[in-house]
């Protein structure tokens, strides 16, 4: 494409050619964050603007001195981007905000910077940035320092923005192969668990937020070099509309998508007579875009591409049998029957009903120790507020004598936490071992330590033939084992399973009893069931809660005789 359009054609195509790069550039750095991330920006606009003035101004003032404005427009183009990003996402992500909010802030945050851009004049050293005029001297592109500094020819512009273009979109597929890459992905599946496995979620929406921002910024100083003129318009509400477009048109999560979505568009209003984006482009493109929804929803990537099959598709009945030999392997460790968590006079409140109320107990380095009680009794409510996941109105959580009330929770899982909630949560585009892998490799922090881990885990778990299956393609009794090996993953010193039988054969129900015994010799575990029998087989103390409050305790067989314990279950009036 680069020879046909670049060197082949004329000068004139080559000139308009390197605007599509430009636009492909802010395009790539949205697709980061909402295909990748699942954070719909429509403020990308924004960075790439800023990359656009912080070119004109960067290169005004030190162009004469250092000659190559190439290089000033890569670092001050990437620099306020990066900034300009990370504010805004510190804002979004720390404050944890939902995803509409996201998107409508990153949206009035365009409307605000275009109302900015035209009310302000002002001037940085030699450069004017003239409100409604907007920037008129912005330095076209150099190449070479000093005083071998040379303009380039259209073709050199688009020759150097092109190879610039291709260095950061490879850089970002290496980096999206790290790690880092699956975190994120584990991100846009699920929020919460991703971050129930151990990831500060916020830092890493930070960070591909602010890496998003740097790539729009180097696209708007691109831009700025190749108009030699920066507008305010180009914080407009249309033009900020056309970065989501183009991410679309594409297809969104390709990342080549952003390329070829710009290109297209771009092109589209090219033929059309419109320039970069004017004419009959708006009219065509938004009855394009319509069709496009309707017929392609994954853009033009999506109609090229052969369908992924879905995992979904798959089901299996061949669990094999866990294997309990690799538990003493997986935790191996020491334990006295110390009290590892403690909670005192815990409570929260949802408005008028008081979920947990004033509950003071402790659990152990080692053992099995059950809740139980009726529906509504504050069971689930206690346990996501030791984990942090909801806020307490009073009271503390003390781990290993430390309190950790307002810690967020993935430093809790760090510490050593580690909860399945009610309802099995996977990662379901991810394989079984990504899932295992991912929680293995937040505590360990070894790529080849972790892949051990996961090995011993699959083995207890009994889904090592299912290991390279997407999560979404196992049943619910086999998403409840995975999630259970997620958390074994961990490492953790103290286990919260929030209904671990439920959907499980009577087969797998053995297991997990078997399992849970084992495991407790080298960690705590805290069970909440319904299922009396289970709780009976894992043969432990066990607390009742009712009305959010600690109601009894003693051993499953003593509360059976327990006649009060009997009438909240059978909603019979009590004194209590
Ligand atoms: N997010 C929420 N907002 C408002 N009320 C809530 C919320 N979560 C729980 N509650 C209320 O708090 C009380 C305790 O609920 P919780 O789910 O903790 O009980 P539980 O013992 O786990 O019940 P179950 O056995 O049915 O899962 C209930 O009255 C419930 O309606």
């Amino acid at each position: 494409m680069a020879a046909v359009l670049g060197w082949n054609a004329d000068q004139y195509v080559a000139h308009i050619a390197t605007s599509w790069l430009a636009f492909g550039l802010v395009a790539l750095g949205l697709d980061l964050v909402w295909g990748k991330g699942g954070d719909l920006s429509l403020g990308h606009t924004v960075f790439f603007g800023l990359g656009a003035y912080a070119y004109g101004i960067a290169g005004t003032n030190l162009a004469p001195l250092i000659g190559s404005t190439v290089v000033i427009g890569i670092v001050a183009g990437a620099l306020i981007g990066a900034l300009a990003a990370a504010v805004v996402a510190f804002f979004l992500f720390y404050g944890r905000l939902g995803p509409l909010q996201t998107t409508i802030i990153t949206y009035a945050l365009v409307l605000v910077m275009y109302t900015a851009a035209v009310g302000l004049t002002f001037n940085v050293g030699d450069a004017y940035v003239g409100g409604a005029n907007g920037m008129t001297t912005v330095p076209m592109l150099t190449l070479g320092f000093g005083d071998g500094a040379a303009p380039l020819s259209p073709h050199g512009i688009f020759l150097v923005t092109l190879a610039l273009a291709l260095v950061i979109f490879i850089g970002v597929l290496a980096l999206l192969r790290n790690p880092f890459g699956l975190v994120i992905s584990g991100i846009r599946q699920n929020l919460l668990k991703t971050e129930l496995l151990g990831y500060d979620v916020r830092l890493y929406r930070l960070l591909l937020f602010a890496l998003s921002g740097a790539i729009a910024g180097i696209g708007g100083a691109i831009y700025g070099a190749w108009a030699m003129y920066v507008s305010p318009n180009i914080f407009s509400v249309t033009q900020a509309l056309l970065i989501p477009i183009y991410v679309l048109v594409g297809g969104r999560g390709s990342l080549w998508g952003a390329f070829l979505g710009a290109v297209f568009v771009g092109g589209l209003s090219f033929w059309l007579g419109g320039g970069v984006v004017g004419g009959q482009t708006t009219l065509v493109l938004g009855g394009g875009l319509i069709l496009l929804i309707l017929l392609a929803p994954r853009g033009i990537l999506g109609i090229v591409r052969r369908r992924r099959v879905a995992g979904g598709e798959q089901h299996s009945t061949t669990t094999e049998r866990g294997d309990l030999s690799g538990v003493d392997e997986l935790f191996g460790r020491e334990v006295t029957g110390r009290v590892l968590l403690e909670t005192v006079d815990l409570q929260k409140r949802f408005g008028g009903v008081t979920a947990t109320d004033n509950v003071s107990l402790q659990f152990q380095d080692c053992g099995i120790h059950c809740l139980i009680g009726p529906n509504g009794a504050g069971k689930s409510t206690f346990l996501t507020t030791c984990l942090g996941l909801l806020k307490p109105n009073n009271g503390r959580v003390l781990f290993e004598g430390q309190e950790i009330t307002a810690w967020a929770p993935y430093r809790r899982v760090r510490e050593g936490l580690g909860i399945k909630l009610q309802v099995a949560r996977i990662l379901e585009e991810c394989t079984v071992r990504e899932n295992l892998w991912l929680a293995a490799y937040s505590k360990l922090r070894d790529k080849a330590a972790a892949e051990r881990r996961v090995g011993l885990v699959l083995q207890t778990i009994g889904l090592a033939a299912r290991a390279d299956e997407l999560g979404g393609a196992l049943s619910h009794g086999e998403q409840q084992w995975l999630d259970i090996g997620v958390v074994l993953s961990l490492e953790p010193k103290l286990i919260f399973l929030d209904e671990p039988a439920a959907g499980m054969t009577g087969e797998e129900r053995r297991h997990t009893v078997a399992m849970l015994k084992r495991i407790s010799q080298f960690a705590g575990v805290v069970v909440v069931e319904h299922d009396m029998d289970f709780i009976r087989e894992l043969d432990s103390p066990v607390t009742v809660l009712h009305q959010g409050g600690v109601f009894a305790s003693g051993t499953i067989d003593e509360l059976r005789e327990d006649e009060r314990v009997l009438d909240i279950y059978l909603g019979r009036p009590t004194d209590a």
